[in-house]
């Protein structure tokens, strides 16, 4: 698949991954539709897209809202007159250990920390592929579903509810990739270790110097090599139903 005039979804365009893809999507001539909460960081990411070369729109919608997704989609779909492929990047983190106890008293993970990011990280994905996926159907349209899944998905302390849906996003990439092969639509994923990001930018020195410690290749990933991975496997016909590991040789 060529990237050149594809039509490409990215959710969490607004910003970190999602706005990098954008931007090296957008310099190989991709038209990106970016779904984010925010309009102003959409324009801001849309016109770096521009000026990279690519077309851009902006979308606001919360990827965990059923009417909201499939409003977003419909109004892509009218926008550009056809959708060749979403990145499913959108995810929040709302980190704590399932039990632990403090002067005495046993805390316990609230059911709102584990529901919010069960919603956005797995049935958002769940939303933007099954309305997406069908739009692409009725429109005739092929191309490629990337999901970001994490090193988490392994079982990572302190993320229950993050690793519960980055694991469910993994399994789901090669559930959908079987399903959808008949209508030339193929399914992959990406599961990145730590990347630099605005969060590992404000993080001390001595944390992120014992953190890159354990990464055999001393060092996190940048933005642009998870981009890079989302562009081959747009253009590689061949790849679906798989997830794609990129942790600089990492296992938590
Ligand atoms: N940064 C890292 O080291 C790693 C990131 N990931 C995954 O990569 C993806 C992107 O991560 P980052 O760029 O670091 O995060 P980020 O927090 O910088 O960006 C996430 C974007 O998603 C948007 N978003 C959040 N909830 C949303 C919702 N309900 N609807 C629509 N948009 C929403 C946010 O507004 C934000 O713009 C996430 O799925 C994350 O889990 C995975 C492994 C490592
Ligand atoms: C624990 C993993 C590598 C990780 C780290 C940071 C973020 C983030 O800032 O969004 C993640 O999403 C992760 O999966």
């Amino acid at each position: 698949m060529q990237l050149k005039d594809s039509v490409i979804i990215i959710t969490g365009g607004g910003q970190g991954l999602g706005r990098s893809m954008a931007e090296f999507l957008a310099a190989r001539g991709a038209r990106l539709a970016l779904v984010d909460l925010d309009q102003q960081r959409l324009d801001e990411a849309a016109a770096a897209c521009k000026a990279a070369g690519g077309d851009a729109r902006s979308y606001v919608c919360n990827v965990a809202n059923e009417e909201q997704v499939g409003d977003m989609v419909n109004q892509v779909a009218s926008d550009f007159g056809a959708i060749n492929g979403l990145i499913n990047n959108a995810g929040i983190l709302r980190d704590g250990l399932l039990l632990k106890s403090k002067d005495g008293q046993i805390q316990k993970l609230s059911l709102s920390q584990w529901q919010s990011v069960i919603d956005v990280n797995l049935t958002g994905v769940f939303l933007c592929t099954r309305d997406v996926g069908a739009k692409m159907i009725e429109l005739g349209n092929q191309g490629l579903i990337i999901n970001i899944s994490s090193i988490s998905r392994a079982g990572n302390i302190g993320q229950s509810n993050y690793s519960a849906a980055k694991a469910g996003v993994a399994a789901l990439t090669v559930v959908w990739a079987r399903e959808l092969a008949r209508f030339g639509i193929r399914v992959a994923g990406i599961a990145p270790g730590f990347i630099e990001t605005e969060m590992t930018a404000s993080m001390k020195p001595e944390a992120l110097e014992k953190m890159t410690a354990g990464i055999p290749l001393k060092r996190m990933g940048k933005p642009d090599e998870i981009a890079h991975s989302a562009a081959y496997l747009f253009e590689n016909e061949f790849y679906t139903g798989r997830v794609l590991e990129l942790d600089g040789g990492l296992r938590l």
